[in-house]
């Protein structure tokens, strides 16, 4: 046993053969890496988006896996990285060393490689870079498969194998290629308990690491911040899905409200690169900002359980891709 803790006052019996890890999945942008994430932890807590590219943020979902008679208890901490992907411009690279950065802590890889498309030249790049965390074992998620019919599932795993052979044989643990690889539809919530096995059978044994209550750990600001860019990339034009960044400015209760009625004071920020920009997000007459105010409130109110007062400003960051100081000062 370990020394006492104040998480494992929840656990007072927990098994020894308890284990508690982090897995992290990568993949091209699209893939279905969050919605697979949602689907384990079984409740909404990465951002799920139609267009790619939208996780920016390490968001962690927790499964909890109760303990029983028959088998111990685990914990499966899921680091959601963002998609991996070549980089283009500076925030590409970032993402890039922060995926690596995020895969040298984790104890198990899922490489999420979706169904109903062909192996390409992304996922090769992928499984390059895969080599620079070489002894971590890889499990192959092939995503989305209630995408095409049965028989063309067969082909597709032997693809995903013979990419495992080729790019990641050589390097000392993952000789192999993949470690397993395991055909899964997040939405139709199929084969999904196996995904969560699997992933928890590579867990080192270990205490449990986080209260049961606890779905994520990333700070609310945060959460926040991704709320209003999903809801401001909803409906947009394509070429806009790279150029929003969100801050939030200010998150307070406000003063002089009686204890039954409080109500948060939000202040935020949307990014964009170009004037034209400005305009699409906020639209005519202000009616697409309001929009987005109004569905990124209520994901904040069902977020926080509390009244929420939305202060949206939309602002021309130009360049801000590409320029390291506005980076930092945007959080990436
Ligand atoms: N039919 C089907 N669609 C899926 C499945 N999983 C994900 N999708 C869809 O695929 C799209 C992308 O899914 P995400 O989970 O956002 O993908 P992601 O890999 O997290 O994407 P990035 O954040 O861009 O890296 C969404 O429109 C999902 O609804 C699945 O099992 N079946």
């Amino acid at each position: 046993m370990t020394e006492p803790d104040p998480v494992l006052s929840e656990f007072p019996e927990y098994d020894e053969n308890f284990r508690a890890g982090f897995a992290s999945f990568v993949g091209r942008p699209n893939a279905g890496k969050s919605t697979l994430t949602n689907a384990l932890v079984g409740e909404k807590v990465a951002i799920t988006s139609s267009k790619p590219q939208t996780t920016r943020h390490t968001i962690r979902g927790i499964v909890h896996r109760p303990q029983t008679p028959e088998r111990p208890g685990a914990q499966l901490v899921l680091v959601d990285t963002p998609g991996l992907h070549r980089p283009r411009t500076l925030l590409g690279s970032r993402l890039n060393d922060l995926v690596v950065d995020t895969l040298s802590e984790v104890d198990v890889v899922g490489f999420c490689i979706p169904a109903d498309e062909k192996v390409g030249p992304g996922d090769r790049f992928i499984a390059g870079q895969l080599t620079k965390v070489s002894h971590k074992p890889v499990v192959a998620l092939v995503t989305k498969v209630d995408k095409i019919p049965k028989d063309q599932l067969a082909e597709q795993l032997i693809a995903v194998d013979q990419l495992g052979r080729e790019h990641l044989a050589g390097e000392k643990k993952q000789a192999e290629g993949f470690t397993a690889i395991i055909p899964v539809s997040a939405v139709k919530g199929e084969q999904v308990d196996v995904v969560a096995d699997k992933l928890i059978a590579m867990m080192p044994k270990s205490p449990p690491l986080y209260p049961t209550g606890e779905l994520t750990d990333e700070p609310e600001v945060v959460m926040v911040a991704e709320l209003v860019r999903e809801a401001a990339l909803e409906d947009v034009r394509d070429e806009l899905p790279h150029s929003i960044a969100v801050t939030v400015e200010e998150m307070n209760p406000r003063e002089d409200r009686p204890a039954d009625k409080p109500l948060l004071d939000i202040h935020a920020t949307i990014h964009v690169e170009r004037d034209s920009q400005k305009g699409i997000i906020i639209g005519k007459g202000g009616s697409r900002l309001k929009a987005i105010g109004a569905q990124a409130r209520e994901g904040i109110v069902k977020l926080l359980g509390t009244p929420v007062y939305l202060d949206l400003h939309v602002k021309v960051t130009k360049e801000w891709q590409r320029d390291a100081k506005k980076l930092n000062r945007l959080g990436f």
